[in-house]
C-alpha cells in the first residue's frame, strides 16, 4: 500500500467534487436559497434542526453549534438543535419505537411550523431521515436535503443540496462546505452590525 498515492488520489477526488460544485450555478443558487430560508425562519423566531447518521450526525452537531455559538464573529446565538446528541432520547426512541423513528419522533415533539429541518444523508436512503422529512412536511416545517446524487431524499425536500459525487467521503467533505457556507451567509445577513470593521 502506497500511502502517498492514497493521499494524492483522495485529495484529487475531493477537489474534483468541489470544482463540480463550484461549476453548478443552480446548486450554488439553491445554497443561497437555503440560507435565505434559514434567515426568514430565524427572523420569525423559529429554529433550524439538523439530523444525520454516523459522520452526518457529527456534521449535524457541528453545524447546530455554529448557529448557537458563533461562526466568523461574535453575535447573539441563533436557535438550532442537532437531533443526534441526546443519548437518553436516542436510546428511548430507538428502543421503544425503533431506529427508523429516531428523528421523526423528535421533529414531531419539538418542531413547529416555520422551522427548518436539514436532513443529511450521503446515500439519500437512510429511513430515519426520510421519515423525519415526511414528518416535517406534515407539520409545515421547511425541509432542506444535504445529499449526494442517489437515493430518495434528493427529490423529497423543498431545497436539495446534492454534492456532485456518489462516494460517501467526498459527499461528506462537500456537505461540511455547504454547512459552513450556510452558517456564514446567515450570520452576515442577520448580524451585519456585529461584524468587526
Ligand atoms: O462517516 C461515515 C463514512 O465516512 C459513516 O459513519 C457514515 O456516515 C455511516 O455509514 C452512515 O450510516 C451513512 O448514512 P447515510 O449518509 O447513507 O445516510
Ligand atoms: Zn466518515
Amino acid at each position: 500500500m502506497d500511502s502517498l498515492k492514497y493521499i494524492r488520489e483522495h485529495m484529487q477526488k475531493t477537489i474534483e467534487t468541489k470544482q463540480k460544485m463550484l461549476a453548478d450555478e443552480a446548486l450554488l443558487q439553491r445554497l443561497a436559497d437555503a440560507a435565505a430560508l434559514c434567515v426568514e425562519a430565524l427572523k420569525n423566531g423559529k429554529k433550524v434542526m439538523f439530523a444525520g447518521n454516523g459522520g452526518s450526525a457529527a456534521d449535524s452537531q457541528h453545524l447546530a453549534a455554529e448557529f448557537v455559538s458563533r461562526f466568523n464573529f461574535d453575535r447573539p446565538g441563533l436557535p438550532s438543535i442537532a437531533l443526534t446528541t441526546d443519548t437518553s432520547m436516542l436510546t428511548a426512541i430507538g428502543n421503544d419505537y425503533g431506529f427508523d423513528k429516531l428523528f421523526s419522533r423528535q421533529v414531531q415533539a419539538n418542531g413547529v411550523a416555520g422551522d427548518v429541518f436539514v436532513g443529511i444523508s450521503t446515500s439519500g436512503n437512510s429511513v430515519n431521515i426520510i421519515k423525519a422529512v415526511e414528518q416535517a412536511q406534515s407539520m409545515g416545517i421547511h425541509t432542506v436535503a444535504f445529499c449526494g446524487t442517489g437515493g430518495k431524499l434528493p427529490s423529497m425536500c423543498d431545497i436539495t443540496l446534492n454534492a456532485p459525487s456518489d462516494c460517501t467521503p467526498y459527499i461528506q467533505e462537500t456537505h461540511i462546505s455547504f454547512g459552513h457556507i450556510l452558517c456564514g451567509i446567515v450570520e452576515e445577513l442577520m448580524f451585519a452590525e456585529f461584524k468587526p470593521q
